[in-house]
């Protein structure tokens, strides 16, 4: 196990965004983090990216409560903006690599060329695809142990999009950890070993996709029907 969440709770004033959370990931797999708009997966993620801290319940990497030490490990790709309107593709990679330690420039090299992008180009000319191609290619040149992308392919054409899952799960070794929220249910499930489900800030199911295709001869999707339009009572 790389990462335990134990009765994870957030509450923001009367809202609770996480709702005792308690959830397993292991090495080497990737995880589909999936639910409707507001139900919890940003506030997980940067609790786990040690952003934001836990109302209640802990959270162990690697056995261990995440803080500094787990920082280093786990790369965090959020939503909202990043970078400066007068950096160059250029100037991030040097920015992020001042910042982490576990930068790899050569491997940020070959992100942004896979990404179709140029090392001159300048951030404020970036359409919201490219600025979106350019995080993940910043987030994936560290050489973490478990990635946390939020909402990855927000913003991306169809067709450039299983080009860059693939790119993003060519840039990581067999070990490493990655959790993918995306609202795009089916191009996830393409990818990922399991999937989480969360509903109003609780975790609503949680399951490995191929037990789910073999045992109950469903997809992804057809569970995600399932739980988000007739209540979710169905357990995988
Ligand atoms: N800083 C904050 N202050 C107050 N409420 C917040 C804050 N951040 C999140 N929330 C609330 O917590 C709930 C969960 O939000 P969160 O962003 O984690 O959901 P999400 O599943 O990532 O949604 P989306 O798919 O829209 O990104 C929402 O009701 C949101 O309004």
């Amino acid at each position: 196990m790389i990462l335990e969440s134990r009765e994870v709770t957030k509450k923001y004033g009367s809202k609770t965004a996480v709702n005792q959370v308690s959830l397993q990931l292991e090495p080497g797999l990737v995880y589909a983090m999936l639910g409707p708009n507001g139900s919890g997966k940003t506030t997980w993620m940067k609790m786990v990216a040690g952003l934001v801290k836990p109302t209640n319940g802990e959270i162990l990497y690697q056995g261990t409560p995440i803080g500094k030490e787990s920082k280093k490990e786990i790369a965090y790709m959020s939503t909202e903006p990043y970078f400066y309107n007068w950096m160059t593709v250029s100037d991030v990679g040097k920015y992020y690599e001042d910042f982490f330690e576990d930068f790899s420039m050569e491997k940020y090299r070959q992100m942004i060329s896979r990404m179709e992008l140029t090392e001159d180009m300048k951030a404020k000319k970036l359409s919201s695809g490219m600025m979106a191609k350019l995080k993940i290619a910043v987030t994936m040149a560290r050489e973490a142990r478990l990635y946390l992308l939020d909402e990855p392919l927000n913003g991306i054409d169809l067709l450039a999009r299983d080009q860059i899952m693939k790119s993003i799960l060519e840039a990581i070794d067999p070990d490493v950890t990655l959790v993918v929220s995306s609202h795009l249910v089916d191009e996830l499930e393409r990818v990922a070993d399991a999937a989480i489900f969360m509903k109003d800030g609780i975790l609503a199911n949680q399951c490995m996709v191929e037990e789910l295709r073999i045992n109950q001869h469903k997809s992804v999707v057809d569970l995600y029907r399932e739980i988000y339009g007739h209540g979710g009572e169905e357990v995988c």
